[in-house]
């Protein structure tokens, strides 16, 4: 049994009309399933630890990385694999895992039962599953999310939220420890935490990430001007900024970052708190059709 988890806000609308389009491909294959609409934020995750003692065969996310995220926390470590139907407005996930953005060939890659193990990453109680960051980052998140226009935008809400955002942040002071190595930076504006190379739609922020390699990668942008941060960012669409005398790129498995003052943390989009954060890679800790 397939059970699917729809998040009918999800790209502004986007996941209950994929959801439609779906149903029908199942029921002309005569594949047995279950359905589920979401009704709140963070309602997938205790949907599917609900669930967890049944006898899955998968469960089907539809939605964006949100909804990627709230799934997959409820579904590491349990080995019941997770499947995607991309519906959102970014899509990351799918582009990292080369998930096809055409609902019925992500079906199909679904029905086809391959599984791949992917490493998530440990953050106090929840799993990081493709991205995460802290400052400006977070900032962007947030606003995005709180931003009905934003929703509309598909891909370019993270541009808009850039622009927004870009007025307010001030850059921080980081002291981050990677693997028991301390390193203090000032004048932060972001550090992305990535298990794979793209977020944001389709930006190229950790060009090396891969999601089995055991390794979270990281981005740190510190001492830039706000002039400097917009020359940067478009260079970021196609991860050339990556030799830019103000951006740092680490790797490791156990992170700790503090900040003065405190950051926004998101993990996968979504807002989970506020600096100091832990986090640690779980490798193989999820599987994936
Ligand atoms: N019924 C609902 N009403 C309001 N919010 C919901 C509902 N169901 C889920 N959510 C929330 O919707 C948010 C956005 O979901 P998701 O990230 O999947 O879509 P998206 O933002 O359009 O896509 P992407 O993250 O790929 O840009 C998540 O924070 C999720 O918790």
């Amino acid at each position: 049994m397939y059970v699917f988890i729809v998040n009918p806000v999800s790209g502004n609308g986007r996941g209950r009309r994929v959801w439609s389009r779906v149903e029908g491909w199942l029921i002309q294959k005569q594949t047995p399933y279950e359905v589920y609409f979401t009704s709140a934020p963070s309602q997938a995750t205790e949907l599917v630890r609900s669930m967890i003692r049944r006898d899955i065969e998968a469960v089907v996310a539809v939605g964006g990385d949100g909804t990627v995220h709230e799934v997959g926390n409820a579904l590491v470590d349990t080995g019941i694999p997770l499947g995607y139907i991309p519906a959102g407005s970014g899509n990351d996930f799918a582009q990292a895992q080369g998930i096809p953005l055409h609902p019925k060939q992500a079906l199909y890659r679904v029905l086809r039962n391959k599984i791949q193990p992917m490493d998530t990453a440990r953050i106090g109680t929840r799993s990081l599953i493709g991205f995460g960051g802290i400052g400006f980052d977070g900032q962007v998140a947030k606003a995005v999310n709180q931003s009905s226009i934003s929703r509309r935008l598909g891909r370019f809400a993270y541009l808009l939220g850039f622009l927004q955002t870009l007025k307010q942040y001030r850059p921080a002071q980081v002291t981050l420890i990677t693997d028991g190595i301390e390193q203090v930076f000032d004048r932060v504006w972001l550090v992305a935490i990535c298990n794979q190379p793209n977020y944001g739609g389709g930006m190229q922020i950790c060009p090396e990430a891969r999601s089995d390699d055991g390794l979270l990668n990281l981005c740190c942008v510190h001492g830039l001007s706000r002039a400097g941060l917009i020359k940067l960012f478009p260079s970021v669409y196609k991860g050339r900024h990556t030799s830019h005398p103000s951006v740092l790129l680490l790797e490791g498995r156990r992170i700790t970052l503090r900040s003065d003052p405190p950051l926004v943390i998101h993990s996968d989009g979504e807002i989970i708190g506020e600096t100091p954060l832990s986090i640690e890679i779980r490798p193989r800790s999820l599987t994936v059709l």
